[in-house]
């Protein structure tokens, strides 16, 4: 996966593209120039002339806001610079623009922010390490205090980069402009929200020095899945197109129902819901186009092992609705036992990752072939218990939502999709995806089980669990985008059609 567009770039990738076109012969002090100019024109291009105010912290974010200074107050802004910091140790670069400021230099203090109408915050960027010391986490008080708009240079002061992470108290910004790429922490929250409209600007670092970097981080779009998505081939038939298996719980069947109609809306070619008789009638009359086969009572287990033996069988979801009571929960979890051992795509959600909270290992253990497992966060907490309580593992800390999907990839051996407002997909190769189209009332109950059809039903199809998790989250967004506010469950599979139209006419152009 290169898709060089959709790279996201953490600080240290970042510095490492940085000097890279250092070494190609791109100036340091012409990149801080293309910085500024850009977050310049990004105001420009949205404010009219004001008074504002520049705040400049220690390192490069701030000699971005010395350049940005001069060129409003070129352009015949107001403009007040206020620097805190040591001078004497600014870079060469830095200290170029410092010098080539010529108005004055002012203190923090809150007093500057009498009469200003937009603040530009280039108080920390990339290189913040440690909660913001207390000159300017003063200032920051004071930009929440005051309400004024902002522009953050690359990220609001305060927010980590990498994870998005919020170090102490940050302001709300109203536009962020970020260079050469964005990074995580723009997309994962409370970065995402802090960051309000998010700028990326070119500033003349060249592409190919992204060859020598080992990015491992994206921004989902069709672009890094597109071509392999399963179109229905001229010449195909159903078979073609697979036979996903919905593993149907007794007490909430209207979950696996939705799962089994999401699976068959996405494209696989046949779909089967499979019950334990007692319940098996409310599949039956409920069920149109997907198939309902019975589990004869006394013997689901067994029964449910003897319908895999099928191969045609090729994807299988178990966990929406599948159960967590009494003799159910053992059903639950050899029902995900007996789907694995198959080897074939598996999905597992919901009660089939929260059957196995008491012995996970068992669970990742049995885990040998394609699985895509589809957390929530307390689903997460309850399956992966040890990255949770621990801080460290392997020397890695744990606690953003990137790195901790990634170890759990890792750990289990299955495609981690960890959900949220910022869904993370991870691989056990370390790749990992992150989501930034879903919209807030995509959260309603039941969208998480019409997610897990749309992956059965790409898996079904043949597409690789990590190409399938990718695509299924865009869709899901997407549809959500364009159904809007109102969006109940039911509505994600039926307005599916429209949005794979125009995700085919925009990204594959190819017919086949
Ligand atoms: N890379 C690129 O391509 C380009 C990057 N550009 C710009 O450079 C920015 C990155 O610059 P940067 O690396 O100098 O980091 P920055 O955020 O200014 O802070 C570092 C300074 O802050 C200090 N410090 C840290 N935490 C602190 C705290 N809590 N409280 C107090 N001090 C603290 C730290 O000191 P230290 O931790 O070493 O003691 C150091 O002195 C990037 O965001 C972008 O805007 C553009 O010019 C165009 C090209
Ligand atoms: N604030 C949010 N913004 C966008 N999407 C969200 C938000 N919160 C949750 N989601 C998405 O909604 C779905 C909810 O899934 P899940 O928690 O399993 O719910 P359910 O069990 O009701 O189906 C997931 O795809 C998740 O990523
Ligand atoms: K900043």
């Amino acid at each position: 996966m290169r898709q060089d567009s959709q790279m996201l770039l953490t600080p240290t990738e970042m510095a490492l593209a940085d000097s890279a076109a250092v070494k190609k012969g791109v100036p340091a002090v012409s990149l801080m120039a293309a910085a500024g100019f850009a977050v310049v024109e990004a105001i420009r291009r949205r404010w009219s002339k004001r008074t504002v105010l520049v705040l400049c912290g220690p390192g490069n974010n701030g000699g971005d806001g010395f350049v940005i200074a001069r060129l409003l107050h070129t352009a015949g802004w107001p403009v007040c610079l206020a620097f805190h910091g040591d001078e004497t140790s600014l870079s060469k670069e830095a200290m170029h623009h410092f010098k080539a400021w010529q108005g004055r230099v002012e203190t923090f203090s809150d007093a500057l922010f009498d009469g200003v109408e937009l603040v530009v915050d280039a108080m920390f960027g990339a290189g913040l390490s440690r909660p913001l010391d207390a000159r300017y986490r003063d200032m920051v008080n004071a930009m929440i205090a005051r309400k004024l708009p902002i522009c953050a240079v690359d990220v609001p002061s305060g927010v980590d980069g990498s994870t998005g992470k919020a170090l102490g108290e940050v302001a709300p910004a109203a536009l962020t402009v970020t260079f050469f790429r964005k990074k995580p922490g723009h997309l994962l929250f409370p970065g995402r929200a802090l960051c309000g409209e998010l700028v990326v600007a070119d500033i003349g670092i060249p592409e190919q020095v992204l060859v020598d970097i080992n990015v491992q981080t994206w921004e989902n779009s069709p672009e890094l899945w597109c071509q392999d998505y399963p179109w229905p081939r001229l010449e195909g038939h159903k078979f073609h197109r697979g036979h996903a298996v919905v593993y149907g719980g007794e007490s909430t069947t209207g979950a696996s129902r939705l799962t089994a109609r999401s699976a068959l809306r996405i494209g696989a070619g046949l779909v089967t819901v499979t019950a334990p008789s007692r319940v098996w009638p409310i599949y039956a009359a409920s069920l149109i186009s997907v198939m309902a086969t019975s589990l004869d009572e006394g013997r689901e287990q067994e029964a449910f092992a003897e319908l895999l033996i099928d191969a045609r069988h090729n994807a299988i979801c178990i966990g929406p609705g599948a159960g967590l009571q009494g003799e159910e929960k053992v059903r639950t979890r050899h029902a995900v036992l007996s789907a694995l051992a198959t080897k074939r795509a598996v999905v597992l959600d919901a009660d089939a990752l929260s059957a196995f909270s008491d012995d996970p290992h068992t669970l990742f253990d049995a885990i040998n072939g394609p699985c895509v497992m589809t957390p929530h966060e307390g689903e997460f907490v309850r399956v992966f218990p040890e990255i949770n309580n621990s801080p460290e593992i392997n020397n890695v800390h744990a606690t953003d939502k990137v790195t901790r999907a990634r170890l759990a990839a890792k750990l289990s051996g299955a495609v981690v999709l960890l959900k949220g407002a910022d869904t993370v997909i991870a691989s056990p190769d370390g790749q990992a995806i992150i989501n930034s189209n879903a919209p807030a009332h995509l959260a309603t109950g039941g969208s998480g089980d019409v997610l897990a059809g749309f992956i059965v039903g790409l898996l079904a199809q043949g597409m690789a669990p990590f190409d399938a998790a990718a695509a299924a989250v865009w869709l899901h967004g997407e549809v959500a985008n364009v159904f809007g506010i109102g969006l109940i469950a039911e509505d994600l599979p039926e307005c599916l059609p429209g949005v794979l139209s125009d995700f085919k006419q925009h990204y594959c152009s190819t017919e086949n």
